[in-house]
């Protein structure tokens, strides 16, 4: 089949590159030249296992990537993967969307063929039948659900893991109001289907259902981290060993071992800013969810009790401190909303020279904070660093050895349990 994506950032260029190696032809549509030109050069925009290879395979022959929202007339699909950011009441922007979906419907209108939009970006429940479909109306001229057709099909990969987690899903949701876009979105999805392992289940569902499908599913992964930092917390404080404690939970299946290590918490482009939405979308609606939010209360407060942790053994000010790890979590270059923000924030407020390192996310880290230290290896890090602040959990960290001898203290306060307890160090951890 023939699909438009519009928005070209770690969705829209991973199911890009993911369409096209299962055979569709694929148009990328982004309003950012340089991502259109980096697609087209056969090169990647973003740091995700596997894509680059993707993008190099197909490029120019049956994946492209253009600025002109023209491309979308020779399509039969359309997904928008626009972001979906927080305003600063913790709402959904939807701005992005909605100007995307206004250009969708003004090439629409001069369309005569069938045309099925999907909207793939993470929406409160009511987004994508209300103002998606009225955008497009307002533009096109023409009805949804007769002269074109709109959907959802919420997205559950995570970053550093993309490619893999959307081509072996463990299920496609898909929201439609009418047989004729469930059975073509069934049609995107059917060469996925038969090359995916284990056969992953298509929910059919309604659009309102999958908009809150995906809330739910990112509340409810985020609300176990928080649970368990919970635990963690009180674990700490009777001496006991929070992992231990998670793995034999986890041993009992309706409790499950994934999303069980406990540390310095969810950080990210997802969780922060949907269990925020969420919370907010209901406020308005008029309940008040207090799970969601002690699950944000309880992530908030982890880098504080890793600062205060550091402040039992070190007092920074004017000393160095070495912050290793400044992606969210291992495997991506991206900073959104990190946990490493609050933490280097924290050591700014108490006077602390920070020299930060991490393998891919530097360059991110240094649109946040441009005038600390960074280091290009862990080594040149911790070199007379009075102390050592482990936010991400790499696993180049787990082999730091002889490295520590170089600190002028070593105090070490591990926020992902990543490093072993060992002889010449004085180790925290967070949980344990
Ligand atoms: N990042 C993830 O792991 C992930 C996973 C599942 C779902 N989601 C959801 O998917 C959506 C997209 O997230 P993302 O991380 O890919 O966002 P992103 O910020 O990485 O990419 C968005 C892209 O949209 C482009 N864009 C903005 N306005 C545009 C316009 N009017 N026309 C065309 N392009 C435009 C930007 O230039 C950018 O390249 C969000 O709703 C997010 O919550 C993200
Ligand atoms: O046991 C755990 C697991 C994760 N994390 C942290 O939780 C955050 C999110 O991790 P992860 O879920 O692996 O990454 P994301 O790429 O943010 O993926 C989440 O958000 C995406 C965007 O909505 C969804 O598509 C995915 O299903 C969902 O897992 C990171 O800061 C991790 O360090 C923990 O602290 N402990």
């Amino acid at each position: 089949m023939k699909l438009s994506i519009v928005g070209s950032g770690y969705v829209g260029t991973t199911i890009a590159g993911c369409f096209a190696d299962l055979g569709h032809e694929v148009v990328n549509v982004d309003i950012d030249e340089e991502i259109v030109e980096t697609i087209n050069a056969g090169e990647s925009p973003i740091h995700e296992p596997g894509l680059e290879e993707l993008i190099a395979t197909h490029a120019g022959e049956t994946l492209s990537a253009t600025t002109d929202y023209e491309a979308i007339h020779e399509t039969d699909v359309t997904f928008l993967a626009l972001p979906t950011p927080s305003n600063e009441d913790g709402s959904i922007d939807t701005g992005y969307i909605e100007a995307a979906a206004q250009s969708v419907g003004e090439v629409l209108a001069e369309k005569e063929t069938p045309h099925l939009v999907v909207v793939k970006s993470t929406v409160i429940p009511g987004t994508t039948e209300e103002l998606v479909a009225n955008a497009i109306e307002s533009t096109a001229g023409k009805r949804a659900g007769e002269d074109f057709h709109v959907a959802m099909n919420p997205e559950f990969l995570r970053e550093g893991s993309a490619v893999t987690d959307f081509l072996e899903p463990h299920k496609i949701v898909l929201g439609t109001q009418d047989a004729s876009a469930r059975e073509t979105l069934e049609a995107v999805y059917d060469p996925l289907r038969e090359q995916a392992p284990g056969d992953p289940p298509v929910f059919a569902t309604g659009i309102r259902e999958a908009e809150m499908i995906k809330y739910a599913n990112n509340a409810f992964l985020a609300s176990k981290i928080s649970l368990i930092n919970d635990i963690g917390n009180i674990c700490k404080e009777f001496d006991v060993d929070a992992y231990e404690v998670a793995e034999a939970i986890g041993l009992d299946d309706r409790i499950s071992e994934q999303f069980l290590r406990s540390g310095v918490g969810w950080g990210g482009s997802c969780f922060p800013k949907d269990v925020d939405a969420i919370i907010a979308a209901a406020t308005q609606a008029g309940y008040e969810p207090p799970m969601l939010e002690a699950a944000r209360e309880v992530n908030d407060h982890q880098p504080t009790r890793m600062l205060e942790l550091l402040d039992g053994h070190v007092d920074s000010t004017d000393k160095r401190v070495a912050v290793l790890g400044l992606a969210f979590k291992p495997g991506t270059d991206d900073t959104r909303n990190s946990r490493a923000i609050p933490i280097i924030q924290g050591l700014l407020d108490r006077d602390a020279t920070v020299v930060a390192y991490d393998p891919v996310a530097t360059a991110n880290m240094q649109t946040h904070f441009p005038d600390i230290e960074y280091a290009d290896s862990a080594a040149r890090a911790l070199e007379d660093a009075s102390a050592a602040l482990v936010v991400t959990d790499w696993d180049e960290f787990a082999a730091l050895d002889t490295e520590f001898e170089s600190m002028a203290e070593p105090v070490v306060i591990d926020g992902r349990r990543i490093i072993e307890r060992r002889e010449g160090i004085v180790y925290e951890g967070l949980t344990w």
